[in-house]
């Protein structure tokens, strides 16, 4: 079998605050493989943002280690790390935390392209920048070359910060709450173009959401991890942790995805006041 694109091993993270220590991921493992998406779902402060940047390398766990195509990426050798910097993008939820402000989208997109000597000139620059934003579904490109990151809707902002992204030729990406600052939907588009993304590069997805109907929309292919309070209390296929999640807290989360379509919503509820009224008795043999 294929080794899998990314490890997490064991990873904990303990910050040390005025307050004492806060334990944000403890103990959590996981495995990535080549263009497959990952769902990492929880509430806020259960660890996610910070179990991502681990994974994407900006913070080093106090424990545990993070392969990538099987190397530890925080041996020495300043090479791996290169190429893992490379490979591993991450997607702020706010996407001016990407962009530079006084760049205009083609300085933004261009810079990392020059950097790593991936165009020769502003010619090529120009045309690579102009495939990059019709990637993203911004088209046509001239429209948004000359723009600057305030002349852009939030949505709009977003699809540039993903095609900053893509400049370096990514295999995994780490989408952090990406589409959760927009409507519903600009963020069901934005989510669309993720996924042809997938399909279309093959890119994988490290995708990290408080909401799980999110998760279900982009990942329902794919993996889930449920974390709470730092831990992961739950990890597998989508579908089936969906269809019978074994842990408690999975199911709390699951029971606040508001359902859409109200009779569907009615008969579950009728099943979860059968369920309540048969564990409490009510309705039953009597003992
Ligand atoms: N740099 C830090 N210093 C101290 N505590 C931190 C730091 N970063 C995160 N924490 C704490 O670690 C815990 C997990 O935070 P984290 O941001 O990873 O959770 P999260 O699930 O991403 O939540 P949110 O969606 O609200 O960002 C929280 O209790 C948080 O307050």
């Amino acid at each position: 079998m294929a080794e899998p694109l990314m490890q997490l091993q064991n990873i904990s993270c303990v910050f040390k605050t005025r307050h004492g220590e806060v334990v944000a991921v403890d103990d959590i493992s996981f495995d990535l493989d080549e263009g497959r998406v990952l769902c990492l779902v929880g509430q806020s402060g259960s660890g996610k943002t910070t179990a991502a940047r681990i994974a994407s390398g900006l913070l080093k766990p106090t424990s545990g280690t993070v392969l990538f195509e099987g190397h530890d990426i925080h041996a020495k050798g300043k090479d791996l790390f290169t190429h893992f910097r490379r490979s591993v993008q991450y997607i702020h939820q706010d996407p001016y935390a990407s962009l530079n402000p006084i760049r205009d989208v083609f300085g933004s997109l261009s810079a990392p392209l020059r950097k790593h000597g991936l165009v020769k000139n502003r010619q090529q620059a120009w045309d690579k920048v102009s495939e990059l934003l019709a990637q993203v579904g911004l088209t046509p490109p001239e429209t948004y070359l000359s723009k600057f990151p305030h002349q852009l809707s939030g949505g709009q902002r977003q699809r540039i910060a993903v095609a900053r992204a893509l400049t370096l030729g990514p295999r995994l990406i780490i989408a952090d709450e990406a589409t959760s600052m927009l409507d519903v939907s600009i963020r069901i588009s934005l989510l669309k173009t993720l996924t042809k993304l997938r399909e279309d590069l093959g890119v994988g997805f490290l995708f990290i959401t408080h909401d799980l109907a999110m998760a279900k929309f982009f990942g329902m292919d794919g993996d889930i991890a449920v974390m709470h309070v730092g831990k992961i209390v739950e990890q597998g296929p989508t579908q089936d942790v969906i269809r019978d999640p074994q842990d408690d807290y999975t199911r709390a989360l699951l029971e606040a995805v508001p359902e859409p379509d109200p009779d569907l919503a009615r008969r579950k509820r009728a099943v979860r006041l059968a369920a309540a009224a048969s564990a409490s008795g009510a309705g039953g043999s009597a003992p």
